[in-house]
């Protein structure tokens, strides 16, 4: 179990500031998630917990001890990457026992623990297999059973699925939540530019801006409230509406934004009018997407079937309190909690 202070983390490739003061607290067991574009220092970031990277300046402390120069075995980590880079010629339980071996272990504490970890992976038929006689999905299993086997006090994740498919990465990643639950002394830290993974694993999410913390939250709280515009187009999917202009005046804000659940087709009244250049069917709920003059279409969710085709004028309304609006330079300036007309 361990508890990770960061204070006023920076790193430096050369001249290249990437990380440009990171302070967070991150509690012993909890699963935080490092989200943020390509690029914002998300696995820099990461790497520099693990002691894969040399921190530039600021404290790493793991229950209060700081760690910025321990090497990565010493500091009870484990990591899984994105490429899962198991030996090809070895077993899966090989590949998982090996770092243990390494380590001196018994050969009956080996066994225990792997067989321990193939079970909570569903991982216990394959042991006598090949890599390459595996699924991706299994084979990223064997490389997390291969962390899990070194009981580690925080467990380090880079994308872990982004080699997998759609239906794989599902799979995996509900794999991952019982993980959690099952190892519930363990921090865990995952970094994902994939916010619906970020939503669904996180007990908070960490929203990262060009090697800065632009949010830190609950997905709930980051959902709800967003600090900025930023985070808001970067949390929920469908993307945040955003509208400026004139809807926007009307509200006192430079930019409002919407979320597609909340704007309705209101026939009766509505607020804005619009023509719709598209639908989209998904069983349970549909996306109309309308042009209400704005620079991008406006999406808006329908439940059930939509019942409104391309070319078709319809009026629409936003939700009462669910209108967020930003400033100029893009903070939030809290929700409004009336309904208006622009
Ligand atoms: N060893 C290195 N030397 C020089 N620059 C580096 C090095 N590692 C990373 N960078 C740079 O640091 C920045 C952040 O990289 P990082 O991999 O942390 O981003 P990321 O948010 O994880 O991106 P992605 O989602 O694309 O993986 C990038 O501009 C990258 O080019």
């Amino acid at each position: 179990m361990a508890e990770l202070q960061l204070r006023d983390i920076r790193k430096s490739f050369g001249a290249f500031e990437v990380i440009k003061g990171v302070s967070m607290d991150i509690r012993a067991g909890e699963f935080m998630v490092f989200v943020g574009p390509s690029g914002c220092g998300k696995s820099t970031l990461l790497r520099l917990i693990a002691g894969l990277e040399e921190i530039t300046s600021g404290t790493l402390s793991f229950d209060g001890q700081v760690v910025n120069h321990l090497v990565p075995s010493k500091r009870g980590i484990a990591m899984v990457f994105q490429s899962y880079a198991l030996y090809p010629h070895m077993t899966v339980f090989e590949n998982m026992a090996f770092g243990m071996q390494l380590a001196g272990k018994g050969k009956d504490q080996c066994r225990k623990r792997v067989e321990t970890a193939a079970e909570m992976l569903q991982l216990t038929p394959y042991l006598e297999r090949l890599p390459r006689q595996l699924s991706g999905g299994q084979r990223q299993r064997v490389a997390i059973g291969r962390a899990i086997v070194r009981d580690p006090k925080v467990f380090l994740f880079d994308e872990p699925l982004s080699n997998l498919d759609a239906a794989l990465r599902v799979a995996t990643r509900i794999e991952i939540a019982r993980l959690h639950r099952s190892m519930h002394k363990t921090t865990m830290i995952y970094v994902t530019h994939d916010q619906v993974e970020a939503m669904t694993l996180a007990d908070r999410i960490c929203v990262l801006r060009d090697g800065r913390v632009e949010q830190i939250g609950t997905p709930l709280e980051l959902y709800e409230n967003p600090n900025s515009v930023f985070v808001a187009g970067f949390i929920g999917s469908p993307k945040m509406n955003f509208l400026s202009g004139p809807f926007a005046s009307a509200y006192d804000a430079h930019t409002i934004g919407l979320r597609a659940e909340h704007l309705e087709i209101d026939p009766a009244g509505g607020v804005w009018s619009g023509t719709v250049v598209h639908s989209e069917m998904l069983g349970s709920d549909s996306y109309v997407y309308l042009d209400i003059g704005t620079e991008e279409p406006v999406i808006v969710r329908e439940s059930g079937t939509s019942r409104h085709g391309p070319g078709e004028t319809v009026r629409i309304s936003p939700a009462a309190g669910q209108i967020h609006r930003f400033d100029a330079a893009g903070r939030s300036l809290g929700r409004m909690h009336m309904r208006g007309a622009a």
